[in-house]
């Protein structure tokens, strides 16, 4: 059983730790908490050990019923990996203490690729992290738009991909940031750094991108142009492909969802964690082909869609699983099932309708 340390709990972490919980072959060591709030006595409620970043705050974090399990220097020195889900930068800092323990460790897309010999993507490269000691797991954008360009790269080549990012001003939690009332260009300058982010993971791909801020925390929106070298016979092809990928919900224009609000509606419904969408959100309807250029339009989760990515990360490290084992083990116990959505239109297709039965008779 793989002992899995998460340093820093917060948006990313937390999930982080409640997914690894899931999984048959690891188990959370503990959590590296700064503040003894709100998120900290959830961790304590969760029976997750608390180990604090600094231990003159231990006394802060008795006094709300907290008896930390030691401080994250503990932590690293008891765990066989280090999840780092610290604020973008901190994870740099960080290393050193990985380093000193020689305790394998992955950092979040905050960080600059440098903090690590690879950036993973579990669908694009997970066999480049195996065995590694520190990898980076990419930001949601970049993990949604690899995830994206995969099945593309491989069955018709990619020429050129432009994206335009319309991006969520800050999550629910982070109660400082914006915009409250008004779409920014951001960054304003062109390309956007995420084209480079998505090149750590396809270094070969020509990539534009834009970025924009919105007054909206739910999910990320991109509008995506990809030119392909080799033509599909037909959009239908190309919907089938995004079908069979195991992270892509393709959206059924009969559904009745129509963005980010109907998206964490349905999640909610079915069930997931804080309602949460861990798959790229790709609208059917907005699949286009004009001659060699595919259009489309997806929807990314932020707080969710690199959490699976991190679970496989650790294997990844480890190095038991390959990576269709770990996503396939991922999938299964996060519970990464929205395709009954989907499926729904080939049953209504195959049924038929029951004056054609009858009409056999
Ligand atoms: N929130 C998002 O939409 C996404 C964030 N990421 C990346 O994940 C990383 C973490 O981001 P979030 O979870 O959003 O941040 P967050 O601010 O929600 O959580 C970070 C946590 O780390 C704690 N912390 C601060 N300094 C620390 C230290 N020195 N040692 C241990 N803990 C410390 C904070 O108190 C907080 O609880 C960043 O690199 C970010 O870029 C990646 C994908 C999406
Ligand atoms: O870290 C993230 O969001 P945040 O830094 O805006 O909180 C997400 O990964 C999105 O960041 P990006 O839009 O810079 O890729």
């Amino acid at each position: 059983m793989l002992r899995v340390g998460i340093n820093g709990y917060g948006t990313i972490g937390k999930r982080v730790a409640d997914a690894v919980r899931k999984q048959p072959d690891m188990a959370v060591q503990g959590v590296g908490k700064r503040s003894p709030d709100y998120v900290a006595v959830g961790a304590d409620e969760e029976d997750y050990p608390v180990y604090a970043v600094d231990e003159d705050r231990a006394d802060e974090f008795r006094e709300i019923g907290i008896d930390l399990a030691g401080t994250v220097d503990d932590l690293v020195a008891e765990s066989d990996i280090v999840v780092d889900a610290t604020p973008s930068g901190i994870g740099a800092e960080n290393r050193p203490l990985y380093e000193r323990h020689e305790t394998p460790a992955l950092f979040q897309g905050g960080e600059d690729a440098t903090v690590a010999e690879v950036s993973f993507n579990a669908r694009v490269n997970y066999d480049e992290a195996e065995d590694a000691d520190y990898a980076r797991v990419v930001s949601c954008n970049t993990t949604g738009l690899s995830r994206f360009l995969a099945p593309l790269h491989e069955h018709y080549g990619v020429d050129k991909t432009r994206v335009t990012l319309v991006r969520r001003g800050g999550d629910p939690d982070q109660t400082g940031r914006g915009p409250i009332n008004d779409t920014v260009p951001d960054p304003v300058s062109i390309p956007s750094h995420h084209g480079p982010d998505v090149q750590t993971i396809f270094p070969e791909l020509d990539i534009d991108t834009i970025g924009l801020k919105v007054p909206t925390t739910m999910m990320h929106v991109h509008s995506v142009n990809v030119t392909l070298e080799n033509r599909p016979d037909d959009i239908d092809e190309v919907i089938d492909l995004f079908k069979s990928e195991d992270r892509i919900l393709t959206v059924p224009d009969y559904a009745g969802i129509d963005g980010a609000g109907t998206l964490k509606d349905l999640a909610q419904d079915a069930g997931r964690p804080r309602g949460d969408i861990w798959e790229n959100c790709l609208w059917e309807e907005s699949l286009t082909l004009q001659g060699q250029d595919l259009y489309c339009m997806q929807a990314i989760h932020q707080e969710a869609d690199v959490v699976p990515e991190n679970v496989d990360a650790i294997r990844a490290l480890e190095g038991d699983h390959s990576g269709p084992e770990s996503r396939a083990l991922t999938n299964e116990t996060l519970g990464i099932d929205l395709g009954y959505l989907t499926d729904r239109t080939d049953l209504t297709a195959n049924r038929g309708t029951p004056d054609e039965s009858l009409a056999d008779d």
